[in-house]
């Protein structure tokens, strides 16, 4: 994995470089090509020239010869040797090439010499004589070449015919002059020039380095595939240098054939391209400072790509990491990275707007699932937390907490009576009232229903606890008034503490619950502790639960039966049946105590439905016998009053027993008829269309109103034991019982008093307008036999 920056950086160097170095080359290649070219021209002009000054040297030389030959004649014939010889010295001093010249006789004496000294001449002018001797020529005749101490010769011999001598000059093919100086030129050059004889090997050179006669073995290698332009060679020399070469040949000038001399002028490609190299130095610093201008620019560009690429990748991480609120903030000049940074942006604030809803419903979610909705206190789940959280606390700082379990005494009953909605609004005032008593640290939380449970935390003493809880008794208890409804809702409190109780959640909860049961069977408005009793009792109503399975089977319920009497006449006017179990290991246990736990586990119905029977049953045998047991009042529990098939199974009762519907009163409470009022009142028309009566129960702890008893068809008002029993001493419960009397009158029904134990009471009762009375004073309950003896045989 590379870089952006290196990636980059390799691709401005193979941008900029690769290209630069093809153009450096092909400019190079084709700059030399060009160059050879003109250098092989100027060549070629050279070997030209030269060509042309050594032909114009023998041609003058020969024209010298021919002269000199006229001239020598005349003065031989006239003896005049002096002058000969002055004319050969003149000739020799004026002519640069010219190393001498000779007059020699047939046998090669020498009889006149420019040079005096010369007495005898060479053994190779000797040959060249004998050679020409042997020839047909009479005219000027040029020799081959005679090199001498690195010095080269031709002689050119003219015969003077009338003496038969020879003229003989010697001409040093170096000192030509011109040549020499066009060889000069070239000495210490870069170029070469050479004369090469027709054997290839070198005459003359102009760089003295190179031997004279040193072979040049490939010129006649050189053939057309070599050739560049006419006469223009491209070939290896002699040093195996590559060099451009051109070259003529003397021999195409009149009698000069004779020599197949070449003169060739080469240049080394080496020494081409130095000067290639050279004009082109100035293209080379461009291209270098284009490369360093390119690499600034490119490095300028990545670093500000790769500084914006960055900060798009920090914003990135950072938005990846959590931080929505991360924004690219520069601008940048680049319009696509602009467009990426406003897209970028833009994703940004779509992810933030995304998570701040997401946090909101999260919140809302979070709330939903850990507070009520209806009181915005805690909920189950959350109080669970904080339990968990308070134990953690207490076991760190050794601390102890309370747990308080709150239920609403018959609070089911309003909700029943007044509707849901009724309920909600006294649940909420409920919770505002506790909330005021309660500190902050304390979590108030709501189980549902009218069930809450409080955490105290950080008590300083157990008085501190029945402090609370008075004060919440207290605080409920006052009148709720809602829309001109006013209600007085009392409460149970059961309380159990850390870690006097129990160290876990599970435990405190349940003891504090079993606590609150407590409460609520020691009667309303009362809290109690927890104590390891209290798990006895809650262990007995498991045991219960299985034993009452049972107690239909085994026979262990029976039917009491308590009579209901006309205090004014003292004759019995019904009476009621009342249910009883005889446990086989507990002995006898109160309707109260297994009555409501049979609803709880849906048992009522089938023992209503049994003591229904039995005590119609009892009633045609009664009947039979010909007693008059007045008026059987029966128990009904809401549950089996509501049942949809309640009135098909009490006319079934009826047949099965052979009961009359006119010897039965069925018993309803009356919170039960006001929890249920519109289904109530049809059920209660259709039993009443059957001919049997109905009473209402407890009469005074509900709510009803007079336009509710109005609608109701009941016969009877039954005024509960709780007013009875104070009477006539305590003025409230008076007034009250005279209001449910009068009432009764007005409405034309009939009026029973229970719980009445003294004559006292019977008195009052009967003193202001209710005769029928049922209680201890006239009779307990009592069984089938006690009762048939006690009230029908007498
Ligand atoms: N201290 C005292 N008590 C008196 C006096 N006179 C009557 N009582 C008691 O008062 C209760 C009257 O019955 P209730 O109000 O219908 O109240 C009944 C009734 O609501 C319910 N119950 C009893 N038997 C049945 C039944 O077979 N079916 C249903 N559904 N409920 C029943 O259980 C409740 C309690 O029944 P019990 O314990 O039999 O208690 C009976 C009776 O024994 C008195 O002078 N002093």
């Amino acid at each position: 994995m590379f870089s952006l920056m290196t990636k980059l950086f390799f691709a401005g160097v193979f941008i900029s470089v690769v290209p630069l170095f093809i153009y450096q080359y092909i400019s190079f290649e084709q700059s030399s090509k060009t160059l050879q070219l003109t250098y092989a021209k100027e060549l070629k002009h050279k070997t030209e020239l030269t060509t042309l000054l050594i032909n114009q040297a023998i041609s003058h030389r020969s024209s010298d010869l021919n002269i000199i030959a006229g001239g020598v004649g005349e003065l031989l014939s006239l003896k005049n040797y002096k002058t000969i010889e002055k004319q050969f010295n003149n000739l020799a001093l004026n002519k640069n090439d010219v190393n001498s010249l000779t007059l020699l006789d047939k046998e090669a004496r020498v009889l006149i010499a420019s040079d005096k000294s010369r007495k005898n001449i060479s053994s190779e002018v000797r040959n060249i004589l004998t050679t020409y001797k042997s020839s047909a020529i009479n005219e000027v005749y040029l020799s081959e070449l005679v090199t001498n101490n690195d010095e080269a010769y031709i002689y050119m011999i003219k015969k003077m015919i009338d003496y038969d001598y020879f003229l003989v000059i010697e001409i040093n093919i170096k000192n030509i002059d011109l040549l020499l100086s066009n060889f000069d030129d070239e000495v210490n050059g870069d170029k070469a020039i050479y004369i090469i004889d027709k054997n290839n090997n070198i005459i003359i050179s102009s760089d003295k380095t190179k031997k004279i006669m040193a072979s040049f073995t490939d010129i006649d290698k050189l053939n057309s595939q070599n050739e560049l332009d006419d006469r223009i060679f491209h070939f290896k020399d002699f040093e195996n240098e590559d060099v451009i070469a051109s070259y003529d040949e003397i021999s195409k000038f009149g009698f000069s054939e004779a020599l197949g001399w070449k003169i060739i002028a080469s240049i080394p490609i080496s020494v081409i391209n130095k000067d290639v190299s050279k004009s082109l130095a100035i293209n080379k610093k461009v291209s270098i400072l284009i490369v360093i201008i390119t690499f600034l620019i490119l490095t300028l560009l990545s670093r500000n790509i790769v500084k914006s690429i960055q900060k798009v990748v920090d914003v990135a991480n950072k938005i990846s990491s959590g931080d929505y609120s991360a924004r690219v903030e520069d601008k940048n000049t680049t319009t696509e990275f602009n467009t990426l940074l406003i897209a970028l942006n833009s994703m940004a604030d779509k992810i933030q707007n995304r998570t701040n809803k997401l946090e909101e419903q999260k919140l809302l979610l979070e709330n939903l699932a850990h507070y009520d909705t209806l009181t915005q206190i805690p909920n189950r789940v959350l109080f669970k937390d904080r339990i968990e959280q308070a134990i953690a606390k207490a076991k760190r700082h050794k601390n102890k907490f309370a747990l308080f379990y709150i239920d609403l005494d018959e609070f089911k009953h309003i909700n029943d009576s007044f509707g849901h909605d009724m309920g909600d609004e006294i649940l909420k005032v409920i919770v505002l009232r506790i909330n005021t008593v309660l500190r902050k640290e304390d979590t108030f939380a709501r189980l549902g229903g009218d069930e809450f449970t409080i955490i105290l935390e950080e008590l300083q003493d157990i008085n501190s606890i029945t402090v609370i809880a008075d004060k919440i008794i207290d605080t409920i208890k006052k009148p709720i008034d809602i829309n001109g409804n006013v209600f007085k809702v009392s409460t149970s409190i059961g309380i159990s503490i850390y870690p006097k109780d129990a160290t876990d959640k599970s435990n405190l909860i349940k003891y504090s619950d079993i606590a609150m049961y407590k409460a609520k069977s020691m009667g309303k408005d009362n809290y109690q502790f927890y104590s390891e009793d209290m798990s006895n009792y809650s262990y007995n109503r498991i045991k219960m639960k299985q034993s009452l399975d049972f107690a239909l089977e085994n026979n262990e319920f029976e039917v009491y039966y308590q009579p209901q009497i006309n205090a004014k006449t003292n004759e019995l006017s019904g009476m009621e049946a009342l249910i009883r179990w005889n446990h086989p290991e507990d002995g006898y246990i109160a309707p109260l105590d297994f009555l409501p736990l049979a609803e709880e586990i849906g048992m009522i119905i089938e023992i209503d439905q049994w003591v229904m029977k039995t005590a119609m049953k009892q009633m045609l045998i009664w009947n039979e016998q010909g007693y008059n047991p007045v008026i059987l009042s029966l128990n009904l529990s809401i549950k089996h009053l509501q049942h949809e098939n309640f009135v098909s199974m009490l006319k079934s009762n009826l047949e099965e027993t052979g009961c009359k519907p006119e010897w039965i009163e069925l018993e309803v409470t009356e919170s039960h008829i006001m929890s249920n009022y519109e289904e109530s009142i049809a059920k209660l028309k259709e039993i009443n269309k059957l001919g049997i009566r109905i009473s209402m129960d407890d009469f005074g702890t509900g709510y009803s109103s007079l336009s509710h008893l109005k609608l109701l068809p009941i016969d009877k008002l039954k005024i509960d034991k709780s007013f009875v029993n104070d009477i006539p001493e305590d003025e409230e419960d008076v007034a009250i019982i005279k209001a449910i009397i009068a009432l009764c009158k007005s409405l034309d029904l009939t009026v029973l008093a229970e719980g009445v134990e003294t004559d006292k009471q019977s008195g009052f009762l009967v003193e202001n307008g209710c005769s029928y009375i049922q209680g201890y004073l006239y009779g307990k309950p009592q069984s089938n036999k006690d009762f048939e003896r006690n009230f029908l045989k007498s």
